[in-house]
């Protein structure tokens, strides 16, 4: 269960949450997101309401988002449901389900209304039938919809009543007014600014917890005390004035992340009846739908092109900022720009489920984990806050005690160590800058799955990658094909054509195109069977026959001198070679070429540049993958490889520091998995990847990873700059109160300052 907290601004607020609701039982785990102001909790209730009414009584307005975001209310008619013991089973069997929030029976009509998630529907009808009830869903009542953030509207006027009560305050007492009207000026100036800070730091205290609307009453109470009243009316004033700043701060930075990836447009043009076009809301799309996009129009939803051709802008999904050439059959996504001609596409995925509302997802996701810098700074959060607080009853306490200075003084230096206790500043300024990385690699086609990722991806020092469709373009053709001894060359031929036709791996495609474009004729093949990393074998008429490798070649025992010689010098090419072998040997020789992406090149001196060592893993020919390392300039070329072999190399790369690994995630994935940080190529196309991938390349493009590097030594940057920062302002505050020069107002403008720079620092990270 997702809420939006909308008046838990500073980080501190988070550990009285914690405390609360860590008491209700069936709470299991708790995630905050202290940019969007959510908090996730994961719980075994029946119902929410402890976990409700355990966040009012500490003052916390939680409004439920999940509810909200993803609550459908769908009307089923029951035909067999017409009498109240019906009813009765009916509610008995839904009530408990997970994902169904309400239920509304009307006999009359035979129709039960249920308020449930998305996607629990099908749970829902299984249920119904299992009670032997056929339902029938007549009309989804939308509430799919995103409601707008709450928005709490800033009370403008007691700020600034009591700004200027707390302003004559200082003046009338500079002025050597009566004290009496010094005191009612600061207490006017208090009680309209400051009555929020002292109801939510009464709650806070009673909680046994010192976030910063606890340590600001008491400072403040103790200035008055000791009669510093206009000092006191000042302090609570820039209080609220920097609770206000920080939240707008916040709130742009959020409004900046969101206002990034949220691209796709909210109208779509569908076709009605197979004959109108109409304007419909996108989110209500089925399907299969047919949708029309004219030059110039944003994308709604994903699909694939089934009518006209045009340039589409994908930079918003890829980050490749040069149009992308598609016609029929090609897939387009939700988010991108239609530049030059009409399309019509058929929708492959729901709003909901578009690759860009996946994106968001997973952004809005990575930042629940928390990286380590935010573990260290919470952790560091936590004990620096009571430490201070100690320190300060010290300082009122033990120098008057022992040497006899006045109290009075040494009382106003423990107060104005209560206002540099707060660590706000600090806090807040790790999830920012994490934040606005992940969103600035969104933008650039880089789906980074957790701040871990992109806090150690400057740490890399070995990148390893797969060969076919990582470093070449994964679309080898046929370049050689040679018939081998006495062996017919059109038989031989027509049998590796059929049994390469069978086959998904590039090298037989190529063959098997190869074949098609010569029209050759395709024979039936019996079975058939892909042997991994070698080839694949199959039955024509009745005879067995392989098609694969140079080493499936050695393992038949089909080698000789002169076939060896032969394949070396097909191999020194650069180029795949794969033999078809009857049971009496050898029949025909092919080869294919891929070639090298451009890219391909410069990512790899980029990488190289940014220190890097690069290591090509295939299971290709050890010839070949020496030919394609040397063409494109990777450091080593490790051939031969099975899978399972591909992950050893990964484990003994781990023992060498931070490594990673670049593949297309099929045959990869042990060693993807394996490998610190593992990055998918053409997510965009493929859901497992963006699911699975550690780091998700939308396009396949490898200079998205020197990218990636580069954004994650930014971003080590700008969180040292930030940590600096903020415990820099509080070091010299710690100084300058010992030597008695610091004074509490500028204590807290100095805070506020300091809040208001890591956040715009972290969000400079954006436009990277
Ligand atoms: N189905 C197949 N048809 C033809 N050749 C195959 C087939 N499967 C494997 N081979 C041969 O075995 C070699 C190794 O295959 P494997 O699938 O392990 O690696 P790959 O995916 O081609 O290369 P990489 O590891 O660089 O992606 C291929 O280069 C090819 O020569
Ligand atoms: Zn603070």
């Amino acid at each position: 269960m997702r809420y939006r907290i909308e008046n838990m601004d500073c980080p501190t607020e988070e550990a009285l949450i914690r405390n609360k609701l860590g008491q209700v039982p069936g709470v299991t785990d708790l995630q905050f997101n202290l940019v969007q102001r959510t908090l996730t909790v994961l719980h075994q209730l029946p119902a929410l309401a402890p976990v409700e009414d355990a966040l009012a009584a500490i003052g916390m307005q939680a409004v439920p988002l999940d509810t909200a975001v993803s609550a459908v209310e769908t009307a089923l008619h029951i035909a067999k449901m017409d009498c109240r013991t019906k009813e009765g089973l009916i509610r008995g069997k839904l009530s408990g389900m997970p994902g169904v929030d309400a239920l509304a029976f009307n006999l009359v009509q035979r129709t039960l209304t249920v308020r449930h998630a998305t996607g629990v529907l099908p749970d829902v009808l299984a249920a119904l039938k299992s009670l032997g009830f056929e339902a029938e869903a007549v009309a989804t009542a939308g509430g799919a919809e995103l409601t707008a953030p709450v928005r709490t509207r800033t009370a403008w006027w007691p700020l600034i009543v009591s700004g200027a009560a707390a302003l004559l305050a200082e003046v009338v007492s500079w002025l050597g007014a009566p004290a009496w009207l010094v005191i009612a000026l600061a207490l006017v100036a208090i009680g309209t600014g400051g009555l929020s800070t002292y109801k939510k730091g009464w709650i806070a205290l009673k909680n046994r917890n010192l976030n910063m609307n606890a340590l600001m009453s008491i400072a403040v109470t103790g200035a008055m005390l000791i009669g510093h009243w206009p000092e006191a009316a000042m302090v609570m004033v820039l209080f609220a004035l920097a609770e206000v700043i920080e939240a707008k701060s916040l709130d742009r930075a959020r409004n900046a992340i969101r206002g990034l990836m949220d691209l796709a447009p909210e109208r779509a043009t569908v076709l009605q009846d197979g004959n109108r076009w109409v304007e419909a809301d996108a989110k209500t799309v089925a399907l299969d739908s047919r949708v029309r996009v004219k030059p110039g129009e944003r994308i709604a939803l994903d699909g694939v092109v089934v009518l006209g051709r045009s340039t589409i802008n994908q930079a918003p999904i890829t980050g490749e900022s040069l149009p992308v050439e598609k016609a029929e059959g090609d897939p387009v996504f939700a988010g991108t720009i239609n530049e030059a001609g009409s399309l019509e596409y058929r929708v492959t995925a729901t709003a909901n489920d578009s690759t860009l509302a996946r994106i968001i997802h997973a952004v809005e996701a990575a930042q629940g984990n928390r990286a380590p810098t935010q573990r260290f700074v919470d952790q560091f959060a936590r004990w620096y806050t009571p430490l201070v607080f100690a320190v300060a009853i010290g300082v009122a306490v033990v120098p008057p005690l022992l040497m006899g200075t006045a109290w009075l003084e040494w009382t106003y230096r423990a107060l104005v160590l209560l206002v540099i206790a707060c660590p706000c500043a600090l806090v807040i300024s790790t999830p920012v800058s994490i934040v606005s990385g992940l969103a600035a690699a969104a933008r650039h086609g880089i789906l980074i799955k957790g701040g871990v990722y992109l806090e150690n991806g400057r740490k890399l020092r070995w990148l390893a990658l797969d060969k076919t469709g990582t470093i070449t373009h994964g679309k080898p053709k046929q370049t050689d094909f040679a018939a081998w001894g006495e062996a017919d060359p059109g038989l031989a031929r027509a049998i590796a054509v059929s049994l390469a036709a069978r086959s998904d791996h590039p090298v037989s495609k190529a063959i098997a195109v190869a074949g098609q474009d010569d029209a050759v004729t395709v024979r039936e093949v019996e079975d058939f069977a892909a042997l991994p990393g070698r080839g694949v074998r199959g039955q024509v008429a009745g005879a067995h026959y392989h098609l694969g490798n140079h080493r499936l070649v050695q393992d038949l025992g089909a080698s000789s001198a002169a076939l060896e010689a032969h394949f070396s010098s097909l191999e020194a090419q650069g180029k795949s070679v794969v033999a078809l072998l009857a049971s009496d040997g050898v029949q025909a020789i092919f080869a294919v070429a891929d070639t090298v992406k451009d890219s391909s090149r410069q990512a790899i001196a980029d990488l190289h540049a940014l220190g890097v060592k690069t290591l090509m893993l295939t299971g290709d020919n050890p010839h070949t993958a020496q030919a394609i390392a040397g063409e494109v300039g990777i450091d080593r070329a490790q051939g031969n490889l099975l899978p399972e072999d591909k992950l050893r190399e990964m484990e003994a790369l781990a023992a060498q520091g931070t490594s990673g690994m670049v593949g297309d995630g099929i045959n990869d994935a042990p060693a993807l998995a394996r490998a610190d940080i593992g990055f998918a190529m053409g997510a965009a196309g493929s859901d497992t990847a963006i699911e699975t991938a550690d780091v998700a390349l939308m396009d396949d493009d490898l200079r998205k990873i020197p990218a990636f590097i580069r954004l994650s030594r930014a971003t080590a940057h700008v969180l040292m700059q930030n940590i600096t920062l903020a415990l820099g302002i509080k070091a010299v505050f710690l100084v300058l109160t010992f030597a008695g020069q610091a004074t509490m107002w500028a204590a807290v403008f100095a805070d506020m300052g300091a809040s208001l720079l890591v956040v715009g620092n972290g969000m400079r990270l954006l436009r990277k």
